[in-house]
Order: C-alpha cells, then structure tokens, then sequence
C-alpha cells in the first residue's frame, strides 16, 4: 500500500449539543486526489476546518504526514496549504505581492518563486492582472489568486473547499488539469464540491458524509458496487445514498428552465 498522507480517527465535532461530526474515520494516500461530497450542512467544512488546524475536534484525532495537527500544529501546518470557500486575502497587495508575501512565509528561493508564480498566474490567465491590488479583483480571480498562493510553495497536501466555485469554464478545466498534474508529481488534494461531475471526473476516490457520518467511500466503481449497481453516475448514487429528494426536485426545475420555452 502507499504511503499515507492523511489519518482520520474517530473525528468528532459537536457544537452545544448538536453532533456536526460524528466519529469518522478515513484514510487519504500521498499523490490521490479525494472528492469530499455531502448535502447542505452534511459536515464537510467542519471536517476541513478540523483538518486544516481552524477548527478543534471535541474528540478524535488528524494526521497530516503523520504529525497530528492539534499536537503538533507548525509541522502539520508545514505540510499543508488550504483554499477555503471565501479565501481570506490581502485588499491592499497586488496579486503579485501577495504570492511574494506567501513565498516569503514558507522561504522559498526567489529564482524558485518567480518561475513559479509566473507559471501559475498563467495558467489561470492573471499574467496582466498581477500588478493590481487585489481588491480591485472580481470574484473569481480573487479566487484564482488564492489557488495560486496555494501552490506557489508546493505544499505536501492542498486542501481545497468548493475550489471550482465562482471560476469560468476554462479556469475550471485549467484547474482539474494542474491538480491532476501535481497529484500524479505527488501531491495529495483534498477537495470539497457540490458539482458531481468534477468528482467524478477528476478523483480517485470519493467520501460521502451525510448528517455528519460517513456513508460511502472509494473508487467510483466501489461506490456503484456499494449501491448495488454495475454502472451510474455519481450523480445517481449520491442522490440514492443521501436520499436528497430535493435535490432531484432541484435537478428537474433546472432542467425544465433550460428549456425552450421553459420558466426565464
Ligand atoms: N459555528 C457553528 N455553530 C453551530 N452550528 C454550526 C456551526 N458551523 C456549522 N454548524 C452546523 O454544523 C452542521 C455542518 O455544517 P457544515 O458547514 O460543516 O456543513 P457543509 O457540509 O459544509 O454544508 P454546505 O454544503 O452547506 O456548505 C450544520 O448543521 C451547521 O448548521
């Protein structure tokens, strides 16, 4: 078996009395890229805050290359680099300061650096944007930014919460390419979406939590085997394991809207 990457034993957060997590336990192996897939409020940002060292478990315990983050939170944290839903950036710097400032944190060489900014800024199309200040930034490319801030210092672990949200087709796809590319160098991705078909295109293996526990884990062939089926897509298996009616009350609406003819 390969190496491991991230250790999850009986991970447990209450908030008052209400369990968000309820003892879950999984392991991540180094250079696979894991889906982490839930309904609204299932527990996933709990679970990545709690990973990521923000948030502290009521019980249970995280690995991160095998430095348990609560206990030994500088190393952990050395390891890893986290993209959360609405990244927390500086208005005042430039794009390019701003992955100055976070090379500068994880001392990375400055021929090092700038090769590698200038890859990532274009990859993501900010090469002309980046001598801006950031609060001038759309939505996306302030997002864009905070994945390039992310990979600038090569972390071991790149955590990323609902990392397609907000960006356009191409930096969507320009974005799966670079964590498939990183992942088969041997990084390891941990990343939340509420878009089935990017987990199903892109990850190795899937999680499913629902109201706070684990209900699925594995290939996408194991899931289907799981669900009692030979093929299907995730979006089928999600639905049937999570139960989300709704969702499915959502999926018609929407396709009725894109209709000719249907609601505007
Ligand atoms: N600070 C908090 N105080 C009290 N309850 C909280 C807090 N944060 C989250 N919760 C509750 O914990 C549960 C899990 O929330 P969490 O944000 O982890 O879900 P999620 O899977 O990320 O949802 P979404 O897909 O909607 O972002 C929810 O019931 C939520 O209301």
């Amino acid at each position: 078996m390969s190496e491991r990457s991230i250790k999850i034993l009986e991970l447990e957060k209450k908030y008052g009395n209400q369990a968000a997590v309820k003892q879950i336990n999984f392991e991540v192996r180094k250079g696979e890229l894991f889906g982490f897939l839930g309904p609204n409020g299932a527990g996933k940002t709990t679970t990545i805050k709690m990973m990521t060292g923000l948030l502290e478990p009521t019980n249970g315990t995280i690995e991160i290359n095998g430095y348990d983050i609560w206990k030994n939170p500088l190393e952990a944290k050395k390891q890893i680099a986290y993209v959360p839903d609405q990244p927390n950036l500086y208005p005042k710097l430039t794009g390019w300061e701003y992955l100055e400032f976070v090379a500068s944190v994880f001392q990375i060489s400055s021929d090092h650096f700038k090769e590698r900014a200038e890859q990532l800024l274009s990859i993501f199309g900010l090469t002309d944007r980046a001598n801006e200040l950031i609060e001038g930034y759309s939505h996306g490319m302030k997002q864009k930014i905070a994945i390039c801030g992310a990979l600038v210092h090569d972390p071991e672990i790149l955590f990323l919460d609902e990392p397609t949200v907000g960006l356009d087709p191409k930096s969507a796809r320009n974005l799966k390419n670079l964590l498939r590319e990183e992942c088969d160098k041997g990084m390891t991705v941990f990343l939340t979406t509420h878009i089935l078909e990017i987990a199903e295109q892109m990850c190795d293996r899937i999680g499913i939590i629902s109201d706070g526990a684990i209900i699925a884990l594995g290939t996408m062939d194991e899931l289907r085997e799981k669900d009692g089926r030979t093929e299907g897509s995730l979006e089928e298996i999600f639905l049937e394991l999570t139960g989300s009616d709704d969702q499915e009350a959502i999926i018609e609406e929407m396709a009725k809207e894109n209709q000719p003819g249907g609601p505007s």
